[in-house]
């Protein structure tokens, strides 16, 4: 599987048909491998070592600093610290092999810097000053990139009244910096109960990733079912992969990219050795928390009926880490009563064509 590199300079500041011809490869990429690679994006080389700089002065400080700022679980947006072994996204699968797979890392979480629903937490090591300030303005730039991207689908689809767009804002977004610590390689290799993070779908629209050079992430090639590597090729390039609100807004028509952490390719059967730490920033990418995920009029017909459930992007991000986190029984059962989410069950992503 091939996945493509688009300049993303080209619509930012392209001409007129350099922007069309953009717009129709997105889409194109999207529907054929459920992802696609961005070049001239704007972020240099400089200020993505600086965010693996300081992810990793920030995942290096003792685990009782970085439990000062807890993210409290619960079927919500996750703010502030993770620790190893808590989410298991493999939970999400109908596979029970990928059910049973534990996922190996430790995360930091950040939503939008104003979010008073659910405030961002930060450290206040002296060490760690200047952090919170580059974070905010990293995760603005991203967010940039992802409207943007909105209105290259708006423009390949038709949509000329800037409802795409506008179904993401204000922002609601979750930026993820991710520390998988070292693990043997036979951790992951020989008894496949461990993975750095199982296969899944994010959630979203669009997922916009910048890795380490570890390397270990793999994506399904939907045309063999295999996951294949996606190499760091170069350092600054950046990954965009299609995550469930895509689909559930085209109605199926663009499926979300399936992707795991796993053995980098150059480590797959040795043996004796220990994988290396890596890093990735994952800019979560997010639809207003009030909006409906059920499909677009546009992707609905008589003959193509809604196989999406109408509900807000909040409650799809409740309902999805309440599974993460184990939540999902007591949430569903709770005093013999639904929540509101368990309904919803029965239309998710599940059987699509
Ligand atoms: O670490 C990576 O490359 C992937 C992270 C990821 O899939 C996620 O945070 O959803
Ligand atoms: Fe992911």
């Amino acid at each position: 599987m091939s996945i493509p590199v688009l300049d993303y300079s080209h619509f930012s500041s392209g001409s007129r048909e350099q922007r069309e011809t953009f717009a129709h490869a997105l889409v194109e990429s999207f529907e054929k491998t459920g992802l696609c690679k961005l070049e001239y994006h704007g972020f240099d080389s400089k200020q993505l070592s600086e965010m693996f700089d300081w992810a990793r002065k920030f995942f290096d400080q003792p685990i009782d600093t970085k439990q000062k700022i807890p993210n409290d679980i619960g079927p919500k947006p996750m703010r502030g610290y993770t620790p190893w072994r808590v989410e298991e996204v493999g939970k999400l699968s109908f596979d029970n092999m990928v059910r049973s797979l534990k996922d190996s890392k430790e995360h930091f979480d950040q939503g939008p810097e104003h979010d008073t629903e659910f405030p961002n937490k930060w450290p206040s090591e002296p060490e760690l000053v200047g952090f919170q300030a580059f974070m905010t303005a990293f995760y603005q730039q991203c967010d940039e990139v992802c409207l943007t991207l909105m209105k290259a689908l708006e423009l390949a689809w038709g949509i000329s009244d800037g409802s795409l767009v506008a179904r993401c804002m204000p922002s609601a977004t979750d930026l993820r910096l991710t520390h998988y610590p070292t693990i043997a390689v036979e951790d992951m290799d020989q008894d496949k109960k461990t993975c750095r993070i199982a296969p899944h779908t994010d959630f979203g629209p669009i997922t916009l990733l910048f890795q380490d050079g570890t390397g270990g992430l793999e994506v399904e090639d939907r045309t063999t079912g295999i996951f294949v590597p996606v190499s760091p090729a170069i350092p600054t390039e950046m990954i965009v992969n299609v995550g469930d609100t895509l689909t559930r807004w085209t109605n199926g028509r663009i499926l979300g990219g399936v992707h795991q952490v796993t053995v980098p390719e150059a480590m797959k059967g040795a043996r004796g050795v220990t994988i290396p730490s890596r890093i990735s920033m994952a800019y979560l990418f997010k639809a207003g928390r009030e909006v409906s995920l059920g499909p677009l009029p546009s992707f609905v017909s008589a003959t193509n009926p809604a196989k999406f459930a109408d509900m807000t992007a909040l409650e799809y991000q409740r309902w999805r880490n309440s599974i993460i986190y184990s939540l999902d029984k007591e949430l569903y059962t709770q005093d013999g009563k639904e929540l509101g989410l368990a309904g919803a069950q029965v239309l998710q992503q599940a059987p699509v064509v």
